[in-house]
């Protein structure tokens, strides 16, 4: 617990609400008045294309937290200082202007985060003031739970268990932020959140998308949910089906909770729901990844791109040079010939979203029948998820690529027309994206290279012309996957 200052700073980043937060519990709670700013930082945005449905996310929640923090203070005076500097530089300096002793922030464990923090930190400390950490943004953090042996979990099934086996009611407990809302203090300068513009951005389709901002939109979300979790189970493999939550760009900002979140679907997986249990197995995932970005940093470089999990696979020799590049330009832009997969990458452009098994699919389809790089995937997620979470977006392309822990074996390859055939049966996500094959039927639809000439025709669909001829057939790649990843059977320098 942090000593007793006269005057504090709460900096938020990913964690955009007044409820239920820890640093800004702690730090209304050691102050005598608390300051509140965020800081759109010039070293993430100033790299960003101009247009990003994030940003814009983010603007609009910061202009409810802003309401909410005004709400909050005493006589409605408070609020949040809202710059656009280079917060490693910004927060000290604003620290000392203000005369707040410490500064108030949620941990982030991701590399770039990480150095910005520890910087921070040496300029406070060298003006005499502190920084002081909160766990937020997971249920369980670092080295929390740990294997009988002592070592971090490389496994999920056994890191579940333990994840179960630890949580209560005191892991999952809100902060009481509001029991000590007074110590919210007068806003000490004009205020106001800067418009896209101002930020040198324009606006994007976001208002479109069924993806309010703020914690109102984001509670607004889990309450349609809510009536749909017990079905989650059954439903959220199907993309074409309203099945899973949408709520990962909630997280990913912070403006739900995850302990709100996963103390609900706790409550009913106990009272037995199979669906709520389901979704919690996909809670206790995102804490996983967390962890093993926290206790294996090697799977992601300075800069926060990837790194083998195991070193076996840096012997691959990935495809590389004018035609993998090609490749790599169709597989983006959507354009490889497999419906299934150039729908899921239209609905990523389109959206910001891609739904969990389409992510599979496709990462699968980018690392096992292009043989490229898993990460030039890890990259281009990067850029156009809303929910991009570093940690998140590692596992699962390691994961895909068999490259991670907890690892599928490198023979396992997913079938880019059998998952159609599975997961999106009657076309019905593929047409949405792809109308110019609603003529097609059957399994004419999740491989029309194999129609007939006659029904291409009367489905009035040219091959070439109206849709591509696939990039790769799927069983010639697959024999040229076996054989580039069979250098990863021979032992490796390093295991773990
Ligand atoms: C290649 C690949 C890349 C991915 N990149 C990301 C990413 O950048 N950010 C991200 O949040 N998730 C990522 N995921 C995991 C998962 O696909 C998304 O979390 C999910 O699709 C988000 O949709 P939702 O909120 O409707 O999820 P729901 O199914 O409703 O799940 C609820 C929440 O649980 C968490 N979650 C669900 N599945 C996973 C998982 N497999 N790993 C970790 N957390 C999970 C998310 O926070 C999600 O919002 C990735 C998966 C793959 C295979």
């Amino acid at each position: 617990m942090p000593a007793h200052y006269d005057t504090g700073l709460m900096w938020f980043r990913r964690d955009l609400r007044a409820h239920d937060n820890a640093a800004l519990y702690q730090a209304l709670k050691s102050c005598r008045q608390v300051h509140c700013v965020f800081v759109f930082d010039r070293a993430i945005l100033d790299p960003l294309p101009r247009r990003d449905r994030r940003v814009e996310f983010i603007r609009e929640s910061l202009v409810e937290l802003d309401a909410t923090l005004r709400a909050l203070s005493p006589q409605g005076q408070g609020g949040l200082i809202v710059l656009h500097e280079d917060a490693a530089t910004a927060i000290p300096a604003l620290a000392a202007r203000l005369g707040a002793q410490a500064v108030f922030a949620n941990r982030d464990d991701e590399k770039p985060a990480l150095a910005r923090d520890g910087e921070v930190a040496r300029a406070l400390s060298a003006d005499g003031r502190t920084l002081h950490g909160f766990k937020d943004h997971v249920v369980f953090e670092r080295d929390e739970l740990l294997t009988q042996g002592g070592k971090p979990y490389t496994v999920f099934t056994p890191y579940k268990k333990s994840w179960l086996a630890k949580v209560d009611a005191f892991y999952l407990r809100a902060y009481p932020v509001e029991t000590y809302a007074a110590a919210l203090a007068p806003r000490p300068m004009p205020g106001g959140v800067p418009s896209l513009a101002e930020l040198g951005f324009g606006t994007t389709n976001l208002s479109q998308l069924e993806l309010p901002a703020g914690t109102a939109g984001g509670r607004k979300l889990f309450a349609d949910f809510e009536a749909r979790m017990a079905r989650y189970d059954e439903a959220r493999d199907f993309p074409a089906v309203r099945g899973p939550s949408y709520l990962g760009v909630h997280l990913r900002f912070g403006t739900l909770s995850i302990r709100e979140l996963a103390a609900a679907g706790h409550a009913r997986a106990q009272r037995g729901d199979a669906g709520a249990s389901t979704w919690l197995s996909e809670l206790i995932w995102r804490d996983f990844y967390m962890q093993v970005l926290a206790n294996f940093p090697h799977v992601a470089d300075e800069t926060g791109w990837g790194g083998n999990f195991r070193p076996e696979y840096d012997r691959i020799a990935w495809e590389q040079g004018p035609q993998a590049d090609a490749l790599f330009q169709a597989w983006c832009e959507g354009r490889t010939g497999y419906p299934l997969v150039d729908a899921a990458m239209a609905q990523l452009l389109a959206t910001g979203y891609m739904h969990n098994r389409l992510r599979m699919v496709v990462a699968s389809f980018l690392s096992k029948d292009l043989g490229l790089d898993w990460r030039l995937g890890e990259r281009f997620f990067a850029l156009h998820l809303n929910d991009y979470e570093l940690a998140s977006n590692n596992g699962g392309w390691q994961w895909a690529s068999s490259s991670g822990c907890d690892a599928q074996p490198y023979f396992r390859i997913f079938n880019p027309v059998s998952q159609s055939l599975k997961f999106d049966p009657e076309g019905r996500f593929i047409l949405r994206y792809l109308p110019q094959l609603a003529g097609l039927k059957g399994d004419a639809l999740h491989a029309p290279w194999t129609a007939r000439p006659l029904d291409l025709a009367a489905a009035g669909v040219e091959l070439g012309k109206d849709y591509p001829r696939p990039i790769v057939m799927h069983d010639e790649a697959r024999d040229r996957t076996l054989a580039r990843y069979a250098v990863v059977k021979k032992p490796a320098a390093v295991q773990y």
